[in-house]
Parts: structure tokens; C-alpha cells; sequence
């Protein structure tokens, strides 16, 4: 599984200092080429981002502005899930149907939606006059 393989072994290189609590995070560009991102955190707490926007970060230096599907890995007793503002960026750049799974280093994982995790969200349609 190559997602998950990515989000893996991008976690290896998270910068975690603070919360030790690594994340990796993958996405597949609509060419199916794969994105990877870890959390960097900041001695400044707010100024830390999530492996999401790493990985989304990659996309868009690469010149993908869609992705298909995303993965997100931490070694946590659940799954974990992506912040609000994950979601917000996720779907930027993602149809409502697009895959989004949750996983743990120890097999357990989660799939759902870009819709399902952020319902009714604020999108360009609202800006459109
Ligand atoms: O989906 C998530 C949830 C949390 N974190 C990071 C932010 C912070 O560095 C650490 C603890 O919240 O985990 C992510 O990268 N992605
Ligand atoms: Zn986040």
C-alpha cells in the first residue's frame, strides 16, 4: 500500500519535540504520484503545523492542485483524525467523495469522506457573487 507506506516513513522524520506525538500524512495527486508530510512543531506552540498541510505543501510545490486520496498515521490507541483546519485544507483540494483514512502504527484504521469529515463546508461557491 503505497499511501501508507509513504505516511510511515515520512512520520520517521516528524518534529515532534514538544507533544511527542509523531504524524505522517500522504496524498495522492490526481496523476497518482504521492505526497508526504510529518507535523513540525514550533518552541513558539501555534506556530507548529500538521503532517496534512506538509503533505498538501508537497502537492502544490509539485504542481498538483488535486488530490484523490489521503492517509494519515500516528501511534495513538484510535485512530486519529485531521484538525478543523486539516479538513478546511484537505478540502480545498479535494471532491467530497475523495478517501480519507485514519491509521494507527498498530493496523487499525478508519476510511471516510472529504464530505464526511467536514459536512456543510465553507467553500468557493461562497465567494461567488
Ligand atoms: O491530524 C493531525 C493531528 C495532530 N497533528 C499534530 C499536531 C501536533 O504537532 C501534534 C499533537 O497535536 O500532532 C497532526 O499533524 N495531524
Ligand atoms: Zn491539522
Amino acid at each position: 500500500m503505497p499511501l501508507l507506506d509513504a505516511a510511515r516513513h515520512v512520520r520517521e522524520n516528524a518534529y515532534a519535540p514538544y507533544s511527542h506525538f509523531k504524524v505522517g500524512a500522504a496524498v495522492r495527486g490526481a496523476s497518482g504520484e504521492i505526497y508526504a508530510g510529518c507535523n513540525v512543531e514550533n518552541v513558539s506552540y501555534p506556530e507548529g503545523t500538521c503532517a496534512e498541510a506538509g503533505a498538501i505543501a508537497a502537492m502544490i510545490a509539485a504542481g498538483e492542485t488535486e488530490l484523490t486520496e489521503v492517509l494519515v498515521i500516528a501511534d495513538a490507541p484510535h485512530p486519529i483524525s485531521p484538525c478543523g483546519g486539516c479538513r478546511q485544507k484537505i478540502a480545498e483540494f479535494a471532491r467530497h467523495d475523495a478517501k480519507v483514512t485514519m491509521a494507527t502504527t498498530r493496523g487499525e484504521s478508519v476510511t471516510v469522506t472529504v464530505g464526511e469529515l467536514l459536512p456543510a463546508a465553507f467553500d468557493q461557491s461562497h465567494i461567488t457573487r
